[in-house]
């Protein structure tokens, strides 16, 4: 088993009238990137504030295993605040730098892994201007830069992908990657589903303050139940009602002419049904895929409705709030 270097155990906080966190408890192993996941207010960069200890929870216990005494615990840790604030009026190597120094790298190596940042992301021609010469995107690069520049062995990074356009989110990606190829621990917390499916070794997805869902891809999906999701383009007619009544079929819809949308139970035999389908209609295009993490949050969600407890702690709001947040 991965050694845990990050243990949250039953936490709490309150703001007056809000329970922004209602008991949640997690792990982070060590060599993971582990998403916090969830709509606008969830909850997450509270959570994220008390694991920096910018706050205190009122309630729970936040442990870290980083080998190092707890007033020490900053030089193992790299943040990357969600508001974001670097001196506008300074320019960029020398605030890189100054962070660097601030967690304990010496001059002349930070000056180094600030060019070699710089160049890998696509700023090293901007290095002695002003920070306020930059667009908002480019200054987030800037800010993550400070904060993992004196190679911590855990980066907690608050929405390190807002503001940035798809080419430097996919960027944000590869960079996240590589760091956890040289053994960093990532925590982040976001709210772009597809984004933090595609690099997440585990998720815990929260709403309202408490906990939806917790564990690996496969986790969730075998928690929920879900099936195969089935795109099927036809030509000619459908006889829908068969499609409903077929056992395998959990759900289906018609988004529009000539196109069928299902998902399939999770026990469905997926050869029979297309086997079923083919006979059914003069099919043009078949795509099959796993349930994205975003059908999995919305499948949570109608089992909660439903009273089932695999979809305990979410609630209609979260998936409203959830389509906005993912925009
Ligand atoms: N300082 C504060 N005083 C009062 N309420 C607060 C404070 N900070 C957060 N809250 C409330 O706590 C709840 C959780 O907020 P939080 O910022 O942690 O969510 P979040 O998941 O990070 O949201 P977002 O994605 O919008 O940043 C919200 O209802 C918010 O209004």
């Amino acid at each position: 088993m991965s050694r845990q270097i990050l243990t949250v155990e039953a936490v709490e906080k309150h703001y007056k009238t809000v329970k922004a966190v209602d008991r949640i408890s997690f792990s982070v192993d060590e060599g993971e990137i582990f998403a916090l996941l969830g709509p606008n207010g969830a909850g997450k960069s509270t959570m994220v504030r008390m694991m920096m200890r910018i706050i205190a929870p009122d309630a729970g216990r936040i442990r870290y295993d980083l080998g190092v005494p707890e007033d020490a615990l900053l030089s193992r840790l790299g943040y990357l605040p969600e508001d974001r604030g670097l001196y506008q009026d300074m320019a960029i190597l020398p605030t890189i730098v100054y962070f660097g120094v601030l967690r304990g790298m010496t001059r002349a190596d930070a000056k180094r892994e600030a060019r070699l940042w710089l160049e890998k992301m696509d700023l090293v021609d901007r290095a002695g201007e002003r920070l306020d010469s930059l667009s908002k995107g480019n200054q987030q690069k800037i800010q993550f830069i400070a904060s993992v520049l004196h190679r911590p062995r855990f980066a907690i990074l608050d929405e390190p992908f807002s503001g940035l356009d798809p080419i430097n989110q996919n960027l944000m990606i590869e960079v996240l990657q590589e760091l956890r190829a040289q053994g960093t621990t990532v925590l982040l917390s976001a709210h772009q589903m597809e984004l933090v499916e595609s690099i997440a070794d585990r998720l815990f997805l929260m709403n309202r303050g408490k906990q939806v869902l917790y564990g690996t891809m496969a986790e969730l999906r075998e928690r929920v139940g879900v099936g195969t999701n089935i795109k099927i383009g036809f030509r000619g007619m459908a006889d829908l009602a068969a499609f409903e009544c077929h056992p395998a079929v959990d759900l289906v819809s018609r988004p529009e002419e000539g196109r069928l949308e299902l998902m399939l139970r999770p026990e469905a035999a997926l050869g029979a049904f297309l086997e079923f389908a083919c006979g059914a209609l003069d099919i043009v295009t078949l795509e099959s895929r796993e349930m994205s993490l975003h059908g999995i949050y919305l499948r949570a969600v109608k089992l909660a409705e439903e009273g089932d407890p695999r979809g305990e702690g979410s609630t209609t709001t979260a998936v409203q709030e959830l389509e906005v947040g993912v925009g």
